[in-house]
């Protein structure tokens, strides 16, 4: 990588999350005037969010969500139920309006914009809507059944189209959500996990958009010939990107990426987001830390991923659409989160009396006097 692309300036920006914000919000939680711990997983996002953003009061108002659309010619080996002209057809339909995920935008209070990073339709008289990009890389990947699904030039392109996506929202900004729309993506997402997570393609491939029983055997043993004939890296994140990848993992990938820089916390999606979300953490570690994962979905590989990645899912709502519908549906919760952290008092605040510490139990008095 040359050193003054947009990519490897992004990489080179990205820093942890600040430990001493993680270690005053963990102080402050530590007092609520509730049991200790007692709300759970909301107060680990909390603690997360003082430390993406280095504040103890942050704000995530401003919500962007980013569905990045990209078509697979591994599609031609039967490995989605779908034909693939669903793809620009669902893309129309969030420019309508009238999807799933701009429901649940909606009901986020989320911006959408929708980017055309390899779709393989003509796309032409769409691209005037203000809320699609234009950042076709091809008109989608090759049968990475037969070689590789990119140049690593193309990789690093969409890449860079994530970057520049969370770049251009920056301004108007707090928290970012991935989303994703392709026909056949499940089946680079699953064969990035079994690369980069070291697991055994069979156990990270699902039926994506509802295949049977032999359909679902027909793309495992496709997928497996594809890592065969590919042999990606496997701790090469855009080695595995450009094998066995997708334009809309890679753009992506660039989001989080992107987000990670600008010091803005960002909630993944399902199986494919999570896909993009490992290649990310490949190229950059500590992109990891500005991650939230918003559900786990019922693909077998979702969950794979993310112990690999060390997240806990906020939602396990049998989910298995995309769109970023589950990362929308999460943003509620880290509402909720930032008001935890924001406005519950501490005991001493409150002036509540504190758990007694000295209880004397049968058992305890038993034991001072043997
Ligand atoms: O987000 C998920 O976990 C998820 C699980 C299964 C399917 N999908 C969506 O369904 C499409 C891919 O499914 P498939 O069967 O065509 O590979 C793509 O548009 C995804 O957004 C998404
Ligand atoms: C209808 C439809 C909607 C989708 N949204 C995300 N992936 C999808 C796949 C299909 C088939």
């Amino acid at each position: 990588m040359s050193p003054n692309t947009l990519l490897t300036q992004t990489l080179t920006a990205i820093t942890p999350a600040d430990s001493a914000m993680r270690q005053q919000a963990r102080a402050r939680l530590d007092q609520l005037a509730i049991p200790h711990g007692a709300l759970g997983q909301l107060m680990d996002v909390a603690e997360d969010l003082a430390a993406i953003t280095r504040t103890m009061t942050p704000s995530v108002k401003r919500k962007a969500i980013a569905v990045m659309a990209g078509d697979h010619g591994i599609v031609a080996a039967g490995v989605s139920k779908f034909p693939q002209a669903v793809t620009v057809e669902m893309v129309r339909n969030f420019l309508n309006g009238n999807a799933s995920i701009n429901a649940l935008a909606r009901q986020v209070d989320a911006s959408l914009t929708v980017v055309d990073a390899g779709v393989a339709g003509d796309l032409t008289e769409l691209y005037q809507h203000n809320a699609l990009w234009n950042r076709k890389v091809a008109p989608g990947t090759a049968d990475f059944s037969q070689g590789p699904a990119m140049s690593r030039a193309q990789a690093i392109q969409c890449l860079e189209v994530g970057i520049e996506v969370a770049n251009y929202l920056a301004e108007t900004t707090d928290i970012y959500a991935t989303g994703d729309m392709g026909i056949g993506n499940t089946s680079p997402s699953s064969a990035i996990i079994a690369c980069l997570c070291g697991c055994d393609i069979a156990t990270a491939t699902g039926r994506g958009t509802g295949l049977d029983d032999e359909a679902l055997n027909n793309k495992i043993a496709v997928l497996d010939n594809a890592l065969a004939i590919n042999q990606p890296t496997a701790d090469d994140g855009l080695d595995v990107l450009t094998k066995v990848g997708g334009f809309e993992i890679g753009a992506i990938a660039g989001l989080i990426l992107g987000a990670a820089a600008l010091r803005k916390p960002v909630v993944i999606d399902g199986i494919i987001s999570t896909a993009g979300a490992l290649i990310a953490a490949s190229l950059s570690p500590a992109c990891r830390d500005y991650m939230i994962a918003g559900h786990c979905s019922v693909e077998p590989g979702h969950r794979i991923a993310l112990n690999h990645l060390d997240k806990a899912p906020l939602l396990d709502l049998r989910l298995r659409l995309g769109e970023g519908t589950g990362a929308a549906l999460a943003m509620n919760l880290v509402d909720a989160a930032v008001a935890v952290l924001t406005e519950i008092a501490t005991f001493e605040e409150a002036a509540i009396s504190q758990a007694d510490t000295t209880i004397t139990t049968p058992q305890s008095q038993e034991n001072a006097t043997s």
